[in-house]
């Protein structure tokens, strides 16, 4: 079995850092010219996969833009990951998923355990419940070969409320997170399976982040106004370990499918021009 970050390092190495957002918005579905309804989001969700998952090292299909359809809508994300999966990519599930540690365990069944329909690569999670209540995803992504994206310190500018008060020592939650995430990646090669989240729209990252050893999923360039120079310069030390993942920007070049996948070779080099070592 392969680890999570030992796929992640060769789909970067081989196909370039870009991971593509998949996000069905409302608005995005209607400048496709689609009805915001589950036959609209299967049209938008499965042709933007179809475009792009060939030449992606992952995709990131946002949970919440299926959810809003209900059980039809989840139909659809499980049929986008299969497509996703079937043609290369790995999958990173962006459910942002934290609860009691009982209630973890589904959520890892959910989203880890090979025999799940929704089952992914990895998945974003949150840890404001507390670190510990993440080990059933810990240990479920462990035995499965599967990852994990831990929230550290977030795009949204609202976050630092949060994530940069601080715990007793010194150390702001975030940085608190991400040594909890680099003690679970110690030792792994060539790259650990526990990943954290780090806008690309920070001023600082706030922690040394060759330190984590694994990846950083790096939201935030494009639409949110970052840009792969942004990242490149936040994560010098750890560049080659960023995913910086790109939703708005590339979808909005859709619906026609040769232009969505132009928009992907090209961020893909600009990504690899910036974080290549
Ligand atoms: O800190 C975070 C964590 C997750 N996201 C998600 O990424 C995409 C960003 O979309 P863009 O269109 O590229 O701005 C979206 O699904 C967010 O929920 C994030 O932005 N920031």
């Amino acid at each position: 079995m392969t680890s999570f970050g030992e796929r992640l390092r060769s789909r970067i190495d081989s196909r370039g850092p870009l991971c593509v957002g998949i996000d069905p918005s409302t608005a995005l579905l209607r400048a496709w010219g689609l009805d915001d309804s589950p036959g609209g989001l299967e049209k938008f969700a499965r042709s933007a996969t179809e475009a792009v998952a060939g030449l992606a090292a992952a995709v990131k299909p946002q949970s919440a833009f299926f959810e809003r359809f209900g059980s039809r809508g989840v139909a659809v994300l499980e049929a986008v990951v299969a497509d996703a999966r079937a043609a290369g990519a790995l999958v990173v599930m962006d459910a942002k998923r934290g609860d009691i540690g009982s209630t973890t365990a589904a959520y890892a069944q959910a989203y880890l355990d090979p025999g799940s329909p929704l089952a992914a690569d990895a998945v974003t999670v949150s840890p404001y419940l507390g670190f510990g209540s993440l080990q059933p995803m810990i240990d479920t992504a462990l035995a499965h070969g599967a990852g994990l994206f831990v929230l550290a310190r977030t795009s949204n500018p609202e976050a630092g409320e949060v994530q940069l008060a601080t715990v007793p020592g010194g150390r702001t939650v975030a940085a608190a997170i991400m040594d909890h995430v680099a003690g679970l990646n110690r030792g792994a090669e060539p790259l650990g399976s526990f990943g954290v989240v780090l806008g690309a729209t920070l001023d600082d990252p706030g922690y040394p982040v060759e330190r984590l050893g694994g990846p950083i999923l790096a939201p935030g360039v494009g639409a949110q106004g970052a840009t792969f120079a942004d990242a490149a310069r936040l994560f010098a030390a750890a560049r080659r370990d960023v995913l910086p993942s790109v939703s708005r920007a590339v979808l909005a070049e859709g619906p026609d499918p040769a232009r969505l996948r132009a928009a992907v070779a090209r961020l893909n080099d600009e990504a690899r021009a910036h974080l290549s070592a």
